[in-house]
């Protein structure tokens, strides 16, 4: 066999899916993407279809091989990261999606945990997954398909349907059906997870009223999942790391020492601190999620799950019109004064990680007549800065030690002015790595790690580079001020949204 060169890695994400092939030094070297259709079928619910995100999987897979000139069988292997929570459920016989995918922001089984949580369950879940009754994950969401497609939770009991995070849909499709497996961390989002005993929980699987027949088996993070199906490719390669996309950008950062922390500012932003071996339980409403599991050893993470970071600059630009491109946003925000007192809660789907507020909506304070679209987009970019300092406080408020630095990636991480204005408000060193791809990148990690095409992590931290790093320079008291408003407005949005359901 040639001499592997190269490593892939598989980023499906919320709004695009992309493959990027990373050379041995970890530089990427050649990337294709492509975007995709959101479905709205109702206020609060989000779909895709499975078959577009197949479709775009392999056609960037391809597309990626290709643009690296690459030979496909010097790649040493392929890694898969994704969006969390989304379910699919498809046909073990067809490997056909039984109804689209329901998206990890969808909140149609807010009441279902409601009801769950009105019945005192809440303490159980939370003890055994790390995670609380919110419709962000995935075990109501798969109840709800069994229960509205005709038909379905008797094929589920009868072993006939399979379910699976995109990871696991992903592999079924590469391998042509032979793999039905996930990882420690995909499986440790669905609620149905024991993350402590490290195996899918047989009281959760009845609560949540989800058929254990139909579950994925669930393996280290880097480990030989499958490989590719005679055929697909222009040689099977082997799919040897699968993650998460926000514990995907953990590794791809090197957070490998506990205390170490990153935030991805993706669709969302979700704010991963390291905590080496010990589930450290959140009394402020953070989650307890699996890091990454290596030969057996579990590390664990506390995450601050926001939903809604570059969504919200989406919406400015498809929504309302008032950008053409998310990068006019940085130029924007420079021309509005610092005071200009419009704040923005970028509740569209609700309130995530530290309120948990299925209910709350987006909410604008402070307009005046000379509020125009620079002020809504700088409310909109200091909002997500906003939301990181609530995670930043519950985590400190939880023991954690100060945070000298945050490690940030994502898309919205490219924007300079939020980085600053970032460091700024939470008062800490903000670092931006060369490569802000770390999701891709954690995933190709993993995959190289299963395949000793790198050798430990040593090997990985020796390869990030700090290409950026913003200080804080905000005064202290308007640093205070603006947290004040900030809290008012959060608090606000809140009232108003009980008084809407009153
Ligand atoms: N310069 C920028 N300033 C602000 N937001 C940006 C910028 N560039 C990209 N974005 C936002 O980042 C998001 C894309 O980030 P990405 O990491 O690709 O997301 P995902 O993986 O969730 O699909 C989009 O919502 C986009 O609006
Ligand atoms: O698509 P992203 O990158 O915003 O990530 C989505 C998260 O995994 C949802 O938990």
């Amino acid at each position: 066999m040639a001499q592997p060169t190269h490593v892939l890695a598989i980023d499906q994400g919320t709004t695009s899916t992309r493959t990027i092939a990373f050379d041995a030094q970890a530089r990427p070297v050649a990337t294709a993407q492509r975007e995709f259709a959101q479905h709205y079928p109702q206020g609060g619910w989000v779909e895709h279809d499975p078959e577009d995100i197949w479709r775009d999987t392999l056609a960037t897979l391809r597309e990626a091989i290709a643009g690296s000139g690459v030979a496909a069988d010097r790649f040493a292997a392929m890694g898969i990261t994704n969006q969390r929570e989304t379910v699919v459920v498809w046909d073990r016989e067809t490997g056909a999606p039984i109804h689209r995918a329901i998206v990890w922001q969808d909140r149609r089984t807010a009441q279902t945990c409601a009801d769950l949580h009105a019945a005192g369950h809440e303490a159980l879940v939370s003890a055994r997954t790390g995670l609380l009754l919110d419709p962000y994950f995935s075990a109501t969401k798969v109840a709800w398909i069994l229960d509205n497609v005709k038909g379905a939770r008797a094929r589920a009991e009868a072993g006939d349907l399979a379910f699976g995070t995109i990871d696991s849909f992903l592999l079924w499709r590469l391998t042509g059906g032979k793999a039905h497996a996930t990882d420690v961390t995909n499986a440790g989002r669905t609620l149905l997870f024991d993350i402590h005993a490290q195996r899918w929980d047989e009281d959760l699987c009845a609560l949540f009223r989800v058929p254990m027949a139909m579950l994925p088996a669930v393996h280290d993070n880097s480990h030989l999942f499958g490989t590719t199906a005679e055929g697909l490719l222009d040689a099977p390669i082997p799919i040897a790391g699968m993650a998460g996309d926000q514990q995907a950008a953990l590794f791809g950062q090197a957070c490998f020492e506990p205390g170490m922390a990153k935030s991805t500012y993706g669709t969302g932003c979700f704010m991963l601190l390291n905590t080496g071996s010990e589930a450290i339980a959140s009394k402020h409403r953070l989650l307890t999620t699996p890091a990454y599991r290596l030969g057996g050893r579990m590390t664990y993470a506390v995450e601050g799950s926001i939903f809604v970071a570059g969504a919200a600059i989406k919406w400015l630009r498809d929504g309302i019109g008032v950008i053409d491109s998310a990068s006019d946003t940085a130029r924007l925000a420079e021309s509005v004064g610092d005071d200009h007192g419009v704040t923005l809660v970028p509740a569209f789907v609700g309130l995530g990680a530290p309120h948990w507020d299925p209910d709350a909506r987006g909410a604008i304070f402070g307009l005046t007549l000379d509020a125009g679209k620079a002020h809504i987009t700088r409310a909109t970019l200091e909002s997500v800065a906003f939301q990181t300092m609530d995670l930043v406080e519950a985590m400190v408020a939880d023991g954690a030690d100060d945070l000298g630095a945050i490690r940030v990636d994502g898309g919205m991480a490219a924007n300079d002015w939020l980085c600053q204005f970032l460091a700024d408000i939470l008062g800490v060193e903000v670092e931006r790595p060369a490569n802000i791809e770390t999701t891709a990148l954690g995933a190709a990690f993993l995959a190289g790690l299963a395949t000793g095409f790198w050798a430990d992590l040593d090997a990985l931290s020796a390869t990030w580079r700090c290409s950026r790093r913003f200080s804080p320079a905000m005064p202290a008291e308007r640093r205070a001020r603006l947290r004040e408003g900030w809290r008012a407005a959060v608090a606000k949005t809140r009232t108003t949204a009980r008084d809407r359901a009153d």
